[in-house]
């Protein structure tokens, strides 16, 4: 067994799109830097997360669109291809091969260490190569954690011989289940239902709480609800799983028990029930650090609990907004930050400063890829309420836009934008409605910028487009 040791600047542990971004900046910064990866170069997101998810979605909610434009309707009434839709899916996920990912590593002359790797005390790591050899990397300046998370699976007897679908499986299938069970209400669940009942399951939902997406507005899980209703969901809310399993065999029906004694079969049943830190195994413990728990990181992703301030850790380990384009921003940062301290610059900490994530405190933006889609950022009524930010709530029905009635017949959609009193400034907005994904963008900025409400009444929306909806917004909340 060979055993080799190398030196760099900066080691990353996971080479996810965070790992990836990570690596990609502290190069740009001049910094010698090697990668670690267990698995595949663009990690969770790129195979079994939301590369394969939205290309499972866009041509259901394409055609729900189209069903909606008179004219178009006769042409595309009719069953998704379903054969074509998988296909796509395989594309775009490169057919789980990361050949592409691994040249652009090399184009951004990043070395590659393929294998399981671990701290093993300050600024060392150990991997386990594939083929049984063991590589030390020490880092000079910093050790970048970037390892994502897994599936937290609920602990229920005997749920592993069932076989339970997680995000992998249910992004990577190559046929439709007859029926299948979803437990949860969040994010991963409200998309897969939408997608897998759109391509022929009978899908039935398992919701503990009263809600879907609890994380935004009430009034979007509500609507994201009626419409999978109308698109034939069976949506159970107050139902606790108690127990599954899988009867007959390998090929067997799903049997799930509910805490009301309420009984459901299924060919298979997904767990969309959060995210777990894949912090175990990566030797935490040689450092002082508890295996299985969140890296708690300062604004600048460096993590809180280490002297030295060698540790970094981003993107999803360190839940401060699980999503990717979040965990890109931080690597964006923290790579910057890793630059200036190594090379004995000032690092700029103030509030929006080049070092600095302050836009995960403040501006987060999401789309949850539902027909309607939902998009929001900043806060919602409940943070502004919980925060004790003092803000007018401003309602506008979307369907009440001339763009909107371009877009679709019949259009169903609503926004909501919290004005924060104190500072004149937008604090959040969520839109609810067909196509309202790419409006999203205008409200982060409007949020990050901080731009005065009476400034934004000059931002003029084009005629007829749904981002009218911004002036109808401005109009109502000046009254
Ligand atoms: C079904 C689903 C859909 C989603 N859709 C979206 C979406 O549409 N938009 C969005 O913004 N977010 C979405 N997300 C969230 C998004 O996937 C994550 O925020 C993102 O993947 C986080 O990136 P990361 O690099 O931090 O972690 P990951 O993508 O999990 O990558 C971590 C990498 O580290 C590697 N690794 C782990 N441990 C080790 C080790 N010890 N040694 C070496 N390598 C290791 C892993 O193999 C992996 O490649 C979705 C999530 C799910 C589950
Ligand atoms: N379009 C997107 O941006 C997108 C899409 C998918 C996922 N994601 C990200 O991935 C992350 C993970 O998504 P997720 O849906 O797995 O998590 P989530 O936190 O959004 O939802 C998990 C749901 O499972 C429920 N739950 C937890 N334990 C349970 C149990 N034992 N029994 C029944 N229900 C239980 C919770 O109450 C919650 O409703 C999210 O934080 C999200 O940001 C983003």
């Amino acid at each position: 067994m060979n055993d080799t040791h190398r030196t760099y600047d900066v080691v990353v542990i996971g080479a996810g799109p965070v790992g990836e971004n990570v690596a990609d900046r502290t190069r740009a910064a001049g910094l010698s830097t090697v990668i670690v990866e267990s698995e595949l170069l663009g990690g969770e997101c790129s195979y079994w997360a939301c590369e394969p998810s939205k290309a499972l979605l866009r041509p259901v909610l394409s055609r729900a669109d189209a069903l909606r434009v008179p004219g178009l309707r006769r042409a595309v009434d009719r069953p998704l291809d379903v054969e074509a839709v998988l296909a796509h899916r395989d594309d775009i996920v490169q057919h789980w091969q990361d050949d592409d990912q691994v040249e652009w590593l090399e184009s951004v002359s990043v070395d590659l260490v393929r294998g399981h790797g671990r701290l093993d005390g300050p600024r060392q790591v150990v991997v386990s190569t594939p083929d049984g050899e063991t590589v030390r990397l020490s880092a000079r300046h910093a050790v970048a954690v970037c390892t994502g998370t897994g599936p937290a699976m609920p602990d229920l007897p005997g749920l592993d011989d069932v076989r339970p679908w997680t995000n992998r499986e249910v992004t990577s299938a190559d046929r439709v289940p007859g029926r299948l069970a979803v437990v949860g209400g969040g994010v991963v669940a409200v998309e897969m239902a939408t997608a897998w009942r759109a391509l022929g399951a009978q899908v039935t939902m398992l919701v503990r709480g009263s809600g879907l997406i609890p994380r935004m507005e009430p009034f979007a899980g509500e609507m994201v609800a009626d419409a999978l209703r109308e698109a034939g969901v069976d949506l159970r809310f107050g139902a606790s799983v108690t127990s599954v399993t899988r009867e007959g065999g390998a090929d067997g029906e799903v049997r799930v028990t509910l805490a009301d004694g309420g009984q459901l079969t299924a060919d298979e049943i997904l767990f969309a029930t959060g995210r777990a830190p894949r912090t175990v195994g990566i030797g935490l413990e040689t450092i002082g650090l508890a295996p299985g728990d969140w890296l708690t990181v300062d604004d600048t992703c460096r993590v809180s609990a280490v002297t030295d301030g060698w540790l970094y850790a981003v993107g999803d380990v360190n839940h401060r907004a699980l999503l990717t384009h979040q965990g890109k921003y931080q690597a964006r940062i923290a790579g910057a930050a890793i630059g200036a301290r190594a090379h004995g610059e000032p690092v700029d900490d103030s509030k929006w400063g080049a070092h600095v994530a302050t836009a995960d405190n403040e501006a987060v933006p999401q789309v949850i890829f539902t027909d309607p889609e939902v998009a929001a950022v900043g806060l919602t009524t409940r943070e502004a309420e919980r925060t004790g930010r003092r803000v007018k709530v401003v309602d506008y029905d979307i369907g009440g836009v001339a763009g909107a009635f371009q877009y679709a017949k019949g259009y169903r959609g609503k926004a909501r934008m919290l004005v924060d009193l104190d500072r004149g400034t937008v604090a959040g907005v969520t839109f609810v409605g067909p196509g309202v994904a790419e409006l999203l963008h205008s409200a982060t900025i409007a949020v990050t910028t901080e731009a005065p409400v009476e400034r934004l009444w000059h931002a003029v929306p084009a005629f007829p487009t749904i981002s009218e909806v911004w002036l109808r917004l401005m109009e109502t909340y000046r009254g």
